[in-house]
């Protein structure tokens, strides 16, 4: 039944607990946004105010070769101060940047029910789930997104489990861009003094979860957002952006890198990729790295996509500043952890910054 856009809990009957998304709702005509999507002003993005961003992405391809140590240090620079760089000659292939593309708006583009299978309440599998917002039970506005989840096991599992219509494309970008990952997070462990192995790589990036994010159009940009403000709970992540633009990064207080507190706009770069340091790369750098604040606006003329991939910890991998680090900073800025817990306490709060930090946090 259609729902009464006046009404928060029939909007949220409709978008949330049937599973029509935002999608279902803007495709009845909307010519405002309802209440229930207002952002408070403080949580507005404006679109006016925001510094371009003049930062080239980086040559992967060179890391392999006689430019490795420029490259290297390309890639720290960006870790340490924005916590964020794009990437080009990434080895992803940018045929299945299209194809990815593609497939999210035909994925989104199907029937309200077919989509509707993998909620989690009723979802076949542990591994995958269709949403909206992140957690629209607790929020104060929602989120003008949905999303299809999919956690990696193993590609078994994700050939039987993940939604048919886009199990081959996801899999494929994620086979492709693992090495880019492992050869990044090497460069930035060693920069800290570790030298990595294959094992160590295992743990710390062994759990990988994919999303695909569509934001459907909407009639009042300037109330809303698509994602608010949030770092990711992982260790790096990886983005595919359609052309749309939208992707705002705050540059932090504690680094020495252009106006401080200040929100940056990522352009669309073709056939690159864009890549955050997450919370976990900021712990166990002790700081060191920042991970990034990120925001995403919404627009009125066409709907928009992206392909994040959250490289984490193992579930039962303890996390700590890294000894080498720690050593020379004379200082523990972060306890010790296991990471389910960190993944427990992040989605059992609303977005608000990099808060979800403090739970790590020595004070
Ligand atoms: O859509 C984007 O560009 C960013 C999405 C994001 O930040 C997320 O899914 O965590
Ligand atoms: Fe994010």
């Amino acid at each position: 039944m259609a729902p009464n856009l006046d009404d928060a809990n029939s909007i949220f009957e409709f978008v949330v607990k049937d599973g029509n998304g935002v999608k279902g709702m803007v495709d009845l005509g909307l010519s405002k946004v309802p209440q229930a999507y207002v952002q408070p002003p403080n949580e507005r993005i404006d679109k006016q105010n925001a510094i371009k961003l003049e930062q080239p992405p980086i040559d992967l391809s060179k890391l392999d070769g006689p430019g490795h140590d420029e490259v290297a240090e390309q890639i720290v620079r960006a870790a340490e101060t924005l916590g964020f760089f794009q990437v080009v000659n990434h080895g992803v292939p940018l045929q299945l940047l299209e194809s990815l593309k593609e497939s999210a708006h035909k994925f989104f583009s199907l029937p309200p029910q077919r989509k509707a299978v993998y909620r989690s309440s009723v979802s076949p599998t542990p591994l995958v789930k269709y949403s909206t917002s992140f957690i629209p039970e607790k929020e104060r506005a929602l989120e003008w997104k949905d999303y299809i989840l999919m956690q990696y096991t193993n590609d078994d599992e994700a050939l039987q489990y993940w939604p048919e219509e886009i199990k081959g494309v996801l899999l494929e970008y994620l086979r492709s861009s693992m090495s880019m990952v492992r050869k990044m997070l090497q460069v930035l462990l060693e920069n800290i003094g570790v030298k990595s192995d294959d094992s160590m790589l295992d743990v710390l990036i062994g759990k990988k979860m994919l999303i695909m994010n569509f934001y459907p159009t909407c009639p009042n940009p300037d109330l809303t957002v698509g994602v608010g403000r949030h770092s990711d709970m992982g260790t790096l992540t990886i983005l595919v952006q359609d052309g749309i633009g939208g992707l705002y990064v705050k540059i932090e207080e504690d680094t020495d890198y252009g106006k401080k507190g200040e929100w940056v706009e990522i352009p669309p770069t073709p056939g690159a990729l864009v890549v955050n340091v997450a919370d976990m790369l900021q712990v166990l750098s002790n700081g060191k790295y920042k991970s990034v604040e990120h925001r995403v606006r919404t627009t009125s003329t066409s709907s928009r996509v992206s392909v994040p991939i959250f490289t984490m910890p193992l579930e039962t991998a303890k996390i700590a500043p890294l000894p080498q680090v720690v050593e020379k900073d004379g200082i523990a800025r972060y306890r010790e952890f296991v990471f389910v817990d960190y993944i427990k306490n992040f989605v059992a709060n609303p977005h608000e910054g990099k808060k979800s930090l403090d739970f790590a946090k020595i004070n």
